[in-house]
C-alpha cells in the first residue's frame, strides 16, 4: 500500500553531535520522569515502530523506568506502561512491542496492532531507525492511514552519521505531514525536541496533515465509505471503521473473524495488555 517516497535529500551531516548534559536543548530540563505513576494523566502517548529501534530506550528515558534494552529484535512481548510529566502535563506512556505491519495476521504483533487501530491513543510516536530508513517507512505510511496524530522519532542517527548517511528531516516532516525529531535515544539527544513535539500534537498546538495513500479507484472507495458507515451504525464507538472496512474488503482473517465471532465490539478501549487475548480468543 505504500506508495514510493521520493528519498529524503542529501543535505551536509552537521557537526558531530556531542553529548550535552547540561545544554538545555538536550538535557529535557522540563521532564519529570514519574516512574510507574501514571495517575491522573492528561494524555495516551504510544511508542510504536519496527522491532529493535529504540522504543524502550526512549520508554526508560522518558519514564526513568527499566524495560528490558537489548540488540536483538522481540525484547518487548507486552506493552509496558510509565508516567512522565513535561511542564504542567502528565503523561502516560505506553511501550509497544515491534511491528512490522499493521496488517500482520502473527499474534506476536497483535498487542501493538490492536492498540494502535483501537487504543486510541492522544499520541502515536513511531520510533524508526534512521539506517533502514526505507523499511520503517512502511510502518509510518500505514500509520498515518489510521491517525494524524503522529510523531516520527527519527533515531539511532549517530548510527546513520558513521555510515555516512546524510539526514534530511525536514524534507521529511514535509513529505509526511507531522513532526520528524533527529535523536540518538541512548544518549538522551533529542529527548526536548520530542517532548515539545509530544505536547504539540497532544494539545493539537501544530497542525498536522498526516500522509494519506488513496486506496484503489472510485469503487473501491464507495464500496470502503459504504461498509464504514454501516460498520459505524452496527458497532456505536468502534474507531477506524475505514481502515476496519478496507481489511474486511481485502480478507484480512484476524478482522474477519472478530466480525463473526462477536469480538469487535470489545476492541473499543483497548488497552496494550488485554486486546491481544481478546482478538486471538486465547
Ligand atoms: N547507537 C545507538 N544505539 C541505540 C540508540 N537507541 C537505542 N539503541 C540501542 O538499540 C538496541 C535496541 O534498543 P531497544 O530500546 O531495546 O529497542 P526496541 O525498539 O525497544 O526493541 P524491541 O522491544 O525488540 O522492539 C539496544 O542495544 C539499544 O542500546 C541510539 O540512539 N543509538
Ligand atoms: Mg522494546
Amino acid at each position: 500500500m505504500a506508495e514510493d517516497l521520493p528519498t529524503p535529500s542529501a543535505s551536509p551531516p552537521p557537526a558531530a553531535n556531542t553529548a550535552c548534559g547540561t545544554c538545555v536543548f538536550n538535557n529535557a530540563a522540563q521532564l519529570r520522569a514519574l516512574g510507574v505513576d501514571v495517575s491522573g494523566h492528561d494524555h495516551v502517548v504510544a511508542l510504536a515502530g519496527n522491532p529493535n529501534t529504540g522504543k524502550s530506550t526512549v520508554f526508560n528515558a522518558l519514564t526513568g523506568l527499566r524495560q528490558h534494552v537489548g540488540n536483538w529484535p522481540g525484547k518487548t512481548v507486552t506493552g509496558a506502561e510509565g508516567g512522565f510529566g513535561y511542564r504542567q502535563r502528565h503523561y502516560k506512556l505506553i511501550d509497544l512491542p515491534g511491528t512490522y505491519s499493521l496488517l500482520s495476521d502473527s499474534q506476536d504483533e497483535d498487542v501493538a496492532r490492536d492498540f494502535l487501530l483501537f487504543g486510541q491513543p492522544d499520541v502515536t510516536v513511531v520510533v524508526v531507525d534512521a539506517t533502514r530508513l526505507q523499511r520503517n517507512l512502511n510502518l509510518v505510511l500505514q500509520i498515518l492511514q489510521v491517525t494524524g496524530r503522529v510523531v516520527v522519532a527519527l533515531n539511532l542517527v549517530d548510527e546513520a552519521h558513521r555510515h555516512g548517511l546524510a539526514l534530511d528531516q525536514r524534507h521529511l516532516a514535509r513529505e509526511l505531514g507531522v513532526p520528524v525529531v533527529p535523536m540518538t535515544a541512548r544518549n538522551r539527544q533529542g529527548l526536548d525536541t520530542l517532548l515539545e513535539a509530544i505536547e504539540q500534537v497532544a494539545l493539537g498546538t501544530v497542525a498536522t496533515r498526516a500522509r494519506r495513500v488513496r486506496h484503489g479507484d472510485d469503487r473501491t472507495e464507495h464500496a470502503v465509505s459504504e461498509l464504514a458507515a454501516r460498520l459505524r451504525r452496527d458497532h456505536p464507538g468502534l474507531a477506524n471503521t475505514r481502515w476496519i472496512a478496507l481489511r474486511l474488503l481485502e480478507g484480512d482473517p484476524g478482522i474477519e473473524r472478530a466480525v463473526t465471532d462477536g469480538t469487535l465490539d470489545r476492541l473499543s478501549g483497548a488497552t496494550p495488555h488485554a486486546v491481544s487475548s481478546e482478538t486471538t480468543g486465547t
